[in-house]
């Protein structure tokens, strides 16, 4: 099990597989008049792996940046865990009692090795050169070596990370983000611009991190999508328009119409 260390470990709760990590109830964002997000409500279980697609505009950024502190809301409540009230937390406080994303475009340090970054990364120590030049515990290369190991880039550990394919720096960073030990992962387009192979490693990743975390996918690939969802929330005009599994989606008729204009 997980612990946090923080203030507000008394009200995440148990991390335990099944057990609700987020709750986004009644959420409404408004710019100049325009909902954005319209009494938007939906929950995701600790060890789960959802998946949130939707048009253009159907609100996806503006959830993420709602629950990760970016944007306050208008009304609504977002808890983390049992009990934490995300709203009355600012945005270093949500990334660190455990909240952790991946935007699209990767921003790794170029000019270090594979290795570095992850230990760059890594949650206790955040001040740049103390953490080059000081030495690892066993338990910190551990868990650097099982992050490279999960992201397939042990083989590559020693390379600068300058020239690493496009995808191998998207696990890089999904890397980066393990390493301060996040509990839930939300991952904005984590296969736009990706090979094939590249695509099925993502999905190992992905799936592997959900076992033992929250993962929540924002991606319109739907191929992808179908290849690793359980769980499918539709986002629609700021709302959940439809929710279960990628069968139940496609046959759902609201989303037909919406989607395929049927
Ligand atoms: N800061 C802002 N000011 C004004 N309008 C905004 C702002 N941010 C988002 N919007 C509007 O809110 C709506 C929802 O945008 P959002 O980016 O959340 O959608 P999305 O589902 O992530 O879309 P995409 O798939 O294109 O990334 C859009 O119509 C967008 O133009």
């Amino acid at each position: 099990m997980k612990t946090l260390k923080h203030n507000n470990e008394q009200n995440i709760g148990e991390l335990k597989i099944g057990n609700r990590i987020l709750l986004v109830d009644g959420v409404s964002v408004s710019f100049d008049g325009f909902k954005a997000l319209n009494n938007l409500s939906f929950s995701i279980d600790y060890g789960e792996l959802r998946c949130i697609i939707g048009a253009n505009g159907a609100g996806k950024s503006t959830m993420m940046d709602v629950v990760t502190g970016k944007t306050k809301p208008d009304s609504g409540s977002v808890i983390f865990g049992e009990a934490v009230d995300l709203l009355s937390l600012d945005e270093p406080t949500i990334a660190q009692i455990g909240i952790g994303r991946k935007f699209q475009k990767p921003t790794v340090f170029q000019n270090h090795t594979v290795f570095e970054n992850l230990e760059l990364a890594m949650k206790d120590d955040k001040r740049f050169f103390k953490t080059l030049f000081s030495k690892l515990s066993s338990e910190q290369k551990d868990k650097i070596e099982e992050t490279m190991k999960l992201i397939g880039l042990k083989e590559l550990y020693k390379q600068d990370v300058g020239i690493l394919s496009h995808g191998q720096k998207q696990w890089l960073e999904i890397g980066m983000l393990i390493m301060q030990e996040p509990k839930l992962l939300l991952v904005d387009e984590p296969v736009a611009g990706m090979t094939p192979q590249e695509v099925e490693k993502t999905a190992e990743i992905l799936t592997s991190l959900a076992k033992d975390n929250a993962v929540v996918v924002v991606e319109h690939d739907m191929e992808f999508i179908r290849s690793i969802a359980k769980k499918v929330t539709v986002l629609h005009e700021g709302s959940v328009l439809a929710e279960g599994s990628m069968d139940s989606i496609q046959n759902n008729e609201k989303v037909r119409k919406v989607y395929l204009g049927e």
